[in-house]
C-alpha cells in the first residue's frame, strides 16, 4: 500500500494488530513501516514512540546480529505491544513493501539501500548523515569514505520541520537532522533570520549523554570512564560542523564563521547547547522575537523570561526547550537550547517527518510530557 492509495482498513487495525485491542473499534488508516537497524539506542526509541501511534503499524525491522530473536525479548518494556515481532535480516523486497522505511543505522547503510527502496516507492527516513550534506564531496571529507549514493541529493529534504515543513510534505526522501545540528540551528534560526548577530563569530558550546555514541561497545563509553567526569571532544572538527554550519548559512544568507565544540558528560540521554552570539542589531525584546518565531511550532518550547532549561525536562518528548539571555544588557546573546537526542534529536524528529509526510497530526505518537526525575 502507498501514500497516494491509503485506504481505511479498520478491521486490520482493530484485529492483526495486538497494539490495537484495547482501543474501541474505530476507523483507522493504517501504514506499514520498516525498521533497518533496530537493536540500536534510536530503532528501540522508535518502537517506543511507535507504540503510541495509531496508524502505524511495525512490520518489519532488521537485525543481522539478533536475527530470529523476538523484540520484546530483547527489550522486555515493549512486551505487549510487538509480541508477534521478531528481528529478520536487512532484505530489500520486504522493506519494500512498506509504506515507510527508517534507517537506524550507522553511515553508509541508507546509501547502499534507499535507492532500491524509493523505486518500489516506498519512502525513506534516515536517521544516519547519509543524506543530511548536500555536497557529496565534502560529505565524503568529513565520513572518509565515499559518497554512496550522490544521485539521490537532490530529491533529499532536510527533514528539520521548523524549516522544511512544506517540502517535507511532498519528500520522498528525509535526512533526519543530527542530534547536535538540531539543538543548535533551533537555538540560533531567529537570531540569523533576522540579521541580529555577528554571523563571523557565531560559539556553540554543546554537552551530550553516552547514548549518543550509539549502544554498540565502546571503551569511552564506560561507566568508569564517563561516569563522573566530563570532557570536550573533536574541538578541531566533528562531523556535525558542516551539517550546522550548511544549516546557519541557509538561515543567515551569507557563509557562517562557527566555533562549535562538542562534550561528553554523565548523562544517558539529553544535548544541552549553550549558543553565543554578538549582537549588531536591533535586539530590543529578544523574548518576543523566540516567541514569534516558534508560536506556531509544536516541537519547540519557548522558555519565560530568565529561565534555565533542563536536560531533564525534554527526557523522552519530542521537545527543544529555548532560553534566550542577554547577560548584563550586554551586546552578547546567549541561547540555551536542550532537547533529548534520541527524541527531538533522533527519533521523535524522525517520526515527526512521518506524521507529515502522511498527512497525520505531527506529533501524533509524542504527545507524552517529560519524564521527570
Ligand atoms: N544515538 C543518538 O543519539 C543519535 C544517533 N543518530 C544516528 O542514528 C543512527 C543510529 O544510531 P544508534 O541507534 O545510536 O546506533 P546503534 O549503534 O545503537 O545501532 C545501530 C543499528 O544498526 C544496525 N546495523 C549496523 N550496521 C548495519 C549494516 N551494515 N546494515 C544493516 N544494519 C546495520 C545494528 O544492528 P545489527 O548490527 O545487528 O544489524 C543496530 O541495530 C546513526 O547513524 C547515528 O549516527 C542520530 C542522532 C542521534
Ligand atoms: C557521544 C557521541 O559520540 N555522540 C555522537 C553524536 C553523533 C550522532 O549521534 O550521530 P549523528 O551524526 O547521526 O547525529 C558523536 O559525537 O559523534
Amino acid at each position: 500500500m502507498q501514500a497516494h492509495d491509503l485506504v481505511y482498513h479498520t478491521l486490520r487495525a482493530t484485529f492483526s494488530n495486538e497494539r490495537h485491542l484495547s482501543i474501541p473499534f474505530k476507523e483507522y488508516t493504517v501504514i506499514k513501516v520498516g525498521i533497518v537497524g533496530g537493536t540500536g539506542y534510536t530503532g528501540v526509541e522508535l518502537l517506543r514512540l511507535l507504540a503510541q501511534h495509531p496508524e502505524v503499524d511495525v512490520d518489519v525491522i532488521t537485525s543481522r546480529s539478533e536475527a530470529g530473536l523476538s523484540v520484546c525479548n530483547l527489550y522486555p518494556n515493549l512486551r505487549g505491544h510487538y509480541d508477534r515481532l521478531t528481528f529478520s535480516e536487512p532484505d530489500p523486497a520486504r522493506l519494500g513493501e512498506c509504506d515507510a522505511v527508517f534507517f537506524a543505522t550507522p553511515h553508509g547503510v541508507a546509501h547502499a539501500l534507499a535507492g532500491e527502496l524509493l523505486e518500489r516507492g516506498t519512502r525513506v527516513i534516515d536517521l544516519s548523515a547519509d543524506f543530511r550534506i548536500a555536497d557529496a564531496d565534502e560529505w565524503s571529507r568529513w565520513y572518509g569514505q565515499p559518497h554512496g549514493a550522490p544521485q539521490l541529493l537532490d530529491q533529499a529534504v532536510y527533514g528539520l520541520p521548523e524549516v522544511n515543513r512544506q517540502r517535507i510534505r511532498g519528500a520522498r526522501l528525509i535526512a533526519v537532522p543530527g542530534c547536535y545540528p538540531t539543538a543548535v540551528q533551533l537555538g540560533l534560526l531567529p537570531l540569523l533570520e533576522q540579521g541580529l548577530i555577528d554571523i563571523d563569530r557565531i560559539i556553540a558550546d554543546c554537552k551530550t549523554g553516552v547514548t549518543g555514541a550509539g549502544r554498540g561497545a565502546k571503551v569511552g563509553s564506560l561507566l568508569a570512564e564517563a561516569g563522573e567526569s566530563m570532557k570536550a571532544y573533536a574541538t578541531s572538527g566533528h562531523r556535525h560542523l558542516p551539517e550546522i554550519r550548511q544549516g546557519l548559512v541557509h538561515a543567515a544568507g551569507a557563509p557562517v564563521g562557527l566555533t562549535f565544540v562538542p562534550h561528553l558528560t554523565p548523562m544517558i540521554r539529553g544535548i544541552h547547547a549553550t549558543l553565543y552570539g554578538r549582537l549588531t542589531g536591533n535586539a530590543d525584546d529578544l523574548q518576543a522575537l523566540f516567541e514569534e518565531r516558534y508560536a506556531d511550532e509544536p516541537a519547540v518550547d519557548v522558555m519565560p523570561p530568565g529561565s534555565h532549561p533542563e536536560t531533564r525536562s525534554v527526557k523522552g518528548s519530542n521537545l527543544c526547550r529555548l532560553a534566550v539571555h542577554r547577560p548584563a544588557d550586554g551586546d552578547t546573546v546567549v541561547v540555551l537550547s536542550v532537547i533529548d537526542n534520541l527524541v527531538k534529536g533522533a527519533s521523535g524528529q524522525a517520526l515527526q517527518n512521518l506524521n507529515l509526510m502522511f498527512g497525520f497530526p505531527e506529533m501524533t505518537g509524542m504527545q507524552a510530557p517529560a519524564l521527570l526525575p
